[in-house]
């Protein structure tokens, strides 16, 4: 019951959306596309969902043809799309039992899967969807694409514009609904939310560059990091990416994740090219990688 996706490739006229993009999510798995806008997460969500005919390649989901067998697997899956999944001027109620009614069912029928969440926006059942906050209305749209009981779930950035709390229970979440046995391929395009998955796709342009678990994409990163610091940012920066041994150099939150070109790099060297840059508070120490770190180690 889970996902193959073979050699897919989708243009719109001069863009090239997805290109080969092959890999299979397996069943009851929490799989997550890992990648920054435009990289054509949608484009995909949509064809697995078939809302989109690629132009080559073949997927199956839940063993079905996305092409031959579009409207049985619209039966078995659950789709959250990014945007415009609710409808703004009916309540919650209202909106959960529309989705329920066009599947053929009825929020009690299946409220065993969904109580959880609902729970914690039923208080606010007769409230207008457009009148929601960022998580509640995302809790909504999760009721809303579970309402049938889907053996696949597509979430496409459901964390977007929510808050940090609401993120946490959010995953929290999709872990529980995991172990009720339903496969899931979220996208995101926040890098500390890879970690959580089983498996991740990093994408970019249109092309898988990595596909492995959290942790052994981390354990492959090439390059030992230095958090670096100062008292100017920018022309730390620029200092940086003017110091001719820099393999890679990127702001990361309050520090600028700096690696060498060479094997035996010598921090107080760098220490003292960027006291002759007129930086001041120089610090350097070593980091562990994280998901982002190989994302831009893989997309140079
Ligand atoms: N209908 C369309 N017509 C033309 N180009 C499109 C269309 N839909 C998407 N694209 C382009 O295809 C590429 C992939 O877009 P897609 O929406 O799949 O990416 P994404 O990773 O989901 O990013 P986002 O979060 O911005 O939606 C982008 O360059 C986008 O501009």
């Amino acid at each position: 019951m889970g996902i193959t996706v073979s050699n897919i490739s989708k243009s719109y006229k001069d863009v090239k959306a997805l290109q080969n993009i092959s890999f299979d999510v397996k069943p009851n798995e929490l799989f997550g596309l890992i990648g920054p806008d435009g990289a054509g997460k949608t484009t995909l969500f949509r064809i697995l969902t078939t809302l989109l005919i690629a132009n080559e390649g073949q997927a199956t989901v839940a063993d079905l043809d996305v092409l031959k067998d579009f409207k049985e697997i619209r039966k078995h899956v659950g789709y959250m799309p990014g945007r415009f999944s609710l409808y703004q001027d009916l309540t919650i109620e209202e909106n959960l039992t529309f989705f329920a009614t066009i599947f053929g069912t009825t929020i009690e029928e299946n409220y065993e899967l969904i109580k959880d969440i609902y729970v914690q926006i039923e208080p606010f059942k007769d409230r207008r969807a457009g009148k929601l906050s960022g998580g509640m209305k995302q809790k909504l749209a999760l009721c809303c694409a579970l309402i049938h009981k889907p053996k696949v779930l597509f979430l496409d950035e459901p964390t977007t514009g929510v808050d940090p709390v609401s993120r946490k229970e959010f995953w929290e979440m999709l872990k529980r609904l995991q172990q009720k046995g339903i496969t899931i391929l979220v996208s995101t395009p926040y890098m500390d939310e890879a970690a959580l998955c089983d498996r991740i796709a990093l994408i970019q342009d249109g092309k898988i560059l990595q596909i492995d678990t959290p942790e052994a994409i981390v354990n492959q990163y090439p390059k030992t990091i230095y958090n670096v610091s100062a008292n100017n940012m920018y022309l730390l920066i620029n200092s940086l990416k003017a110091y001719p041994h820099q393999h890679s150099v990127y702001p990361f939150g309050e520090f600028v994740h700096y690696t060498d070109t060479r094997e035996g790099f010598n921090p107080e060297e760098l220490e003292q090219y960027l006291e002759v840059q007129n930086l001041l508070n120089i610090r350097i120490e070593k980091t562990e990688a994280t998901i982002e770190d190989s994302f831009m180690e893989l997309a140079k």
